[in-house]
């Protein structure tokens, strides 16, 4: 029996043409990427090209394969920017190479026109039997490179990367934001959504500077800026642990600053300790959780002893741009202040591995009870519990920046089950696309994990309650209900 499955269908605009796209279900990020730039004529832009779609209003909708549908009347506006250093025709756009465009193109309708055709369950088994035959390959390549590497190499690749920083640095552009997005910034509300990615650094740098610290630690603004820049160019495009997550949980961090009025309450060091924690917490995050990097063994697993292997991979990799002067934005504090910021992030990010959360939790609870900003080991609690909730946050915002973050998670977390099935290892359920629903990962996750943990934090930051917690418990409420109706009750 064939399966029929109505496609989401959109509506494009091009320059001056316009284009009707159907989106399957079951496509992923990477097949609406490609379906877009043949739509643009681009089918050799590469993932480092920029894809923006805009609705007619100039908002910009995240690419993902949940893009919601539209018609000939509110068509998107499609634009594909060459990135890549390595692309054809180098940065800054243009059309691609005339002819194998044009093949592209039309195989990429051809592609559509007989996906409809298609029975759906048997492409889609075709497709899961060359993915999985991909990962094997891409397993087998991997184990043959590593074994031929004289040494284990997890830094390098960031020193690599940090030697490339002049000619990246030289094409930022400069930013002026406006009071209204200043303010707005503040917000714990704020949408991600509508930053490409050289904004979201210059709103970081904007942050230091309206919290003082660029004046208090004598910090060089290219010194920051390259330092933000490159901490950028070590976040991988993975589909949710990338560098608009580190700009979101960094820009949480800082919304709850303001909200709770802790720049008054804290001191300047104690700022600083939370904001670099936010920044470098998931940089150069391979796209697989812990438990993947224990099961296989992986060179992160060895070199940590299996012991947070990510965590402290994160806070190795931050450090190491730190040592590299143009990148030092600590070259100016005296070496208890180093002593004490260093201890301070390695603390914070290491508490973001959820392994460690109910120890974590028990702990604040004790402290809460008689909480005292002049403690050294309160605030640095107070400053791991903040980051800890800055990197779960996003129900905290509003259903339209929040559900495609859960997208992006899903995706990556299906790529990794795929995988583990793949090399035989074990699959965490809440990871598997057979057994995951939407509702169904977030009701558990905001009930137990998120809840509690913001109802803690609120302990000693009763402002959590006015703004912040009560979007969380409309998540909430918005999962069940979802849940209840896919349930049929
Ligand atoms: N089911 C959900 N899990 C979530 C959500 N937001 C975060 N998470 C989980 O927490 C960790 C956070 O740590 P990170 O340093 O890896 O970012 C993340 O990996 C997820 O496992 C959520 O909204 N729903
Ligand atoms: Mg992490
Ligand atoms: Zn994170």
């Amino acid at each position: 029996m064939t399966t029929t499955v109505a496609p989401n269908r959109i509506h494009i605009k091009v320059g001056d043409k316009c284009e009707v796209l159907d989106l399957y279900p079951g496509c992923t990020h990477e097949d609406v990427r490609a379906i877009l730039c043949s739509a643009a004529d681009m089918v050799d832009a590469d993932k480092d090209s920029l894809i923006k779609l805009t609705k007619p209003d100039g908002t910009i909708v995240p690419v993902s394969p949940f893009l919601p549908g539209n018609t000939d009347k509110d068509p998107y506006t499609l634009q594909v920017h060459y990135r890549s250093r390595g692309s054809p025709n180098g940065a800054g756009g243009g059309g691609g190479t005339a002819s194998p465009t044009k093949i592209g193109y039309l195989e990429a309708k051809l592609n559509d026109i007989s996906k409809a055709l298609e029975p759906l369950r048997e492409l889609q088994s075709f497709r899961e039997q060359i993915v999985s035959f991909q990962k094997r390959l891409e397993s087998a390549e991997k184990q043959i490179s590593m074994a031929n590497l004289p040494e284990t190499k997890v830094i390098p690749k960031a020193i690599k990367r940090i030697s490339k920083i002049d000619p990246i640095f030289a094409h930022q552009p400069k930013y002026v934001f406006t009071d209204e997005t200043v303010a707005y910034l503040k917000q714990p509300s704020f949408n991600n959504w509508q930053w490409e990615e050289n904004e979201m650094t210059a709103l970081m740098e904007h942050m230091f500077t309206e919290l003082g610290l660029v004046d208090k630690f004598k910090m060089e603004l290219p010194t920051l800026k390259r330092f933000l820049c490159v901490v950028k160019d070590n976040y991988n495009h993975n589909p949710f642990h990338n560098f608009r997550h580190c700009f979101c949980v960094t820009q949480m961090f800082y919304g709850m600053l303001h909200e709770a009025d802790l720049v008054s309450k804290l001191e300047p060091i104690d700022l600083l300790v939370g904001l670099i924690s936010c920044i470098i917490h998931d940089i150069d995050h391979p796209g697989f959780n812990n438990a993947y990097q224990v099961n296989a063994k992986t060179e992160l697993a060895v070199i940590y002893n299996d012991q947070s292997p990510l965590e402290n991979h994160h806070c190795a990799v931050g450090f190491t741009i730190l040592r590299n002067n143009d990148c030092n934005i600590f070259k100016n504090l005296s070496d208890k202040e180093y002593e004490h910021v260093r201890k301070g992030i390695i603390r914070c990010v290491l508490s973001t591995d959820l392994t460690k959360h109910g120890e974590i939790m028990t702990k604040f609870k004790a402290v809460s009870e008689n909480f005292n900003f002049a403690d050294v080991e309160h605030k640095a609690q107070l400053l791991g519990m903040m980051v800890k909730c800055a990197d779960i946050s996003n129900e905290a915002r509003p259903a339209d920046v929040a559900e495609p973050w859960l997208d992006c998670l899903l995706e990556e977390y299906f790529a990794q089950s795929d995988r583990e099935k793949a090399e035989g290892l074990p699959v965490a359920p809440f990871m598997d696309r057979d057994k995951v629903t939407k509702p169904g990962a977030q009701v558990g996750f905001i009930q137990f994990v998120m809840i509690p943990l913001f109802e803690n934090l609120a302990r000693v930051l009763p402002q959590l309650e006015g703004n912040v917690l009560p979007q969380i418990r409309k998540s909430l409420a918005y999962y069940q209900d979802l849940q209840q109706k896919m349930a049929g009750k």
